[in-house]
């Protein structure tokens, strides 16, 4: 960075933490009025687009005045440019983006634009769109996969199980990791969803989904999907693994055991599996419905323990006549999750892998971090 953009790029940033609306609202009016088309392209409410897109220039302002290779950033950049292929963006698309973006940064650094702050801006939004651009036309495979529901079944008022199987190419991803998903019942909306298996030949999908409260995708997904929908799948993240150097300790709350419980699945093909203690926690001992597959899975593969934990002992009426979770032959526990987790062993010499509801996985981090098990020793998905 060269020294005179370093100040030009801090009075840009508080310029546009004036009015960061006006600024993201600014961008988006002159690229739509530039090329109509594009606005296709994104979601009818552009709120939580424009959130995002602010969180990236903020990223970039941020990480750019910094005295590194940038590499962080370029690879930041480069995926947020793969993704960005599943709403139809292409590579002239980013050109537009970059003349939307000088536009709207002349328009509030008035009184300062002189070629000094002219080159500074250039640097950052080139940069920003360019890789972008690069890695969305280097990217290897279809922008966007597809799979056909086969089979959903209810599991109890509020939660289900979606199979699916593919259309085309199956989807590439590894056991563990979570996909960008869009259903037909909201074109436009993209959201997050860890298949509950590994992969197989056939590519079948598995999805287990809580229709959490004033969660309109995944409420969708469990009153409204029915055999026949097709979904779309765009990029496949996460790094949650075993390295099977060490046991292994996994934390799954409700719904969030599923990418555990693909990763277990995957574990039971090998042979070198390390021992591994399975916590799978719930509100209520009623939602405690994967005990089943657990059992299943524990009583042919020895390196594998299970502990029940329900956060209250008594089902709601909602939950019916639930199985008791006893029959598994698991012990169960009473209380948060990560408070039982944490009381429960000394864990510092273990792998740790945490998934769930995000306070779930913050509240068990912390208290497993105070008990001494190392902060690099835990992985889980982005709390966001
Ligand atoms: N890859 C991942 O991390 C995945 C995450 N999820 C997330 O999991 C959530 C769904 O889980 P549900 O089935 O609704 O879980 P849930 O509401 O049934 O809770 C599961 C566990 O989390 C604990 N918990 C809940 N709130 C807590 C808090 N504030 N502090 C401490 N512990 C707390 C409960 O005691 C229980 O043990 C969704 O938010 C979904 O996005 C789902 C799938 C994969």
């Amino acid at each position: 960075m060269t020294p005179p953009a370093q100040p030009v790029l801090t009075v840009l940033r508080e310029r546009i933490d004036r009015d960061r609306d006006r600024f993201s609202t600014g961008v988006f009016r002159r690229l739509f009025a530039q090329t109509p088309l594009l606005r296709e392209l994104f979601p009818a409410d552009m709120a939580g687009m424009r959130d995002t897109f602010m969180r990236v220039v903020d990223h970039v302002l941020d990480a750019i005045v910094a005295e590194d290779d940038h590499a962080e950033l370029i690879e930041f950049l480069a995926q947020l440019g793969r993704d960005h292929r599943k709403y139809g963006v292409i590579g002239d698309h980013y050109w537009l983006m970059y003349d939307a973006l000088m536009a709207e940064i002349e328009a509030i650094m008035v009184g300062m634009w002189d070629d000094d702050a002219r080159d500074a801006a250039s640097h950052a939004m080139m940069l920003m769109t360019g890789v972008m651009r690069g890695a969305a036309d280097s990217a290897e495979g279809p922008a966007v996969w597809h799979a056909r529901v086969v089979q959903k079944f209810q599991i109890n008022r509020e939660r289900a199980v979606v199979r699916l199987v593919p259309t085309g190419p199956p989807l590439r991803y590894r056991p563990g990791q979570y996909t960008e998903v869009q259903i037909p019942q909201h074109p436009h909306l993209w959201r997050d969803l860890s298949p509950a298996t590994p992969p197989n030949d056939r590519g079948e999908l598995e999805f287990h989904v809580h229709a959490i409260p004033n969660g309109e995708f995944s409420g969708s997904i469990v009153r409204q999907t029915q055999p026949g929908d097709v979904w779309k799948f765009g990029s496949q993240h996460g790094t949650m693994r075993v390295t099977g150097d060490r046991p292994v300790l996994m934390v799954g709350g409700g719904s969030g055991l599923s990418p555990l419980r693909a990763i277990l699945l995957d574990m039971a093909r090998r042979v070198d599996s390390p021992p591994t203690h399975v916590f799978y926690g719930t509100r209520h001992p009623g939602e405690l419905y994967e005990l089943g597959v657990l059992a299943q899975l524990a009583s042919t593969n020895p390196w594998l323990r299970v502990t029940a934990v329900a956060e209250t002992p008594d089902d709601p009426w909602w939950l019916g006549d639930s199985a008791d979770p006893r029959q598994w032959g698991f012990e169960l526990r009473f209380g948060r999750v990560g408070d039982v987790v944490a009381g429960y062993a000394d864990w510092t010499q273990h792998q740790v892998l945490l998934s769930g509801p995000a306070p779930m996985v913050f509240h068990t981090q912390l208290k497993l971090r105070a008990s001494g098990v190392a902060p690099d020793r835990i992985l889980h998905d982005p709390l966001n």
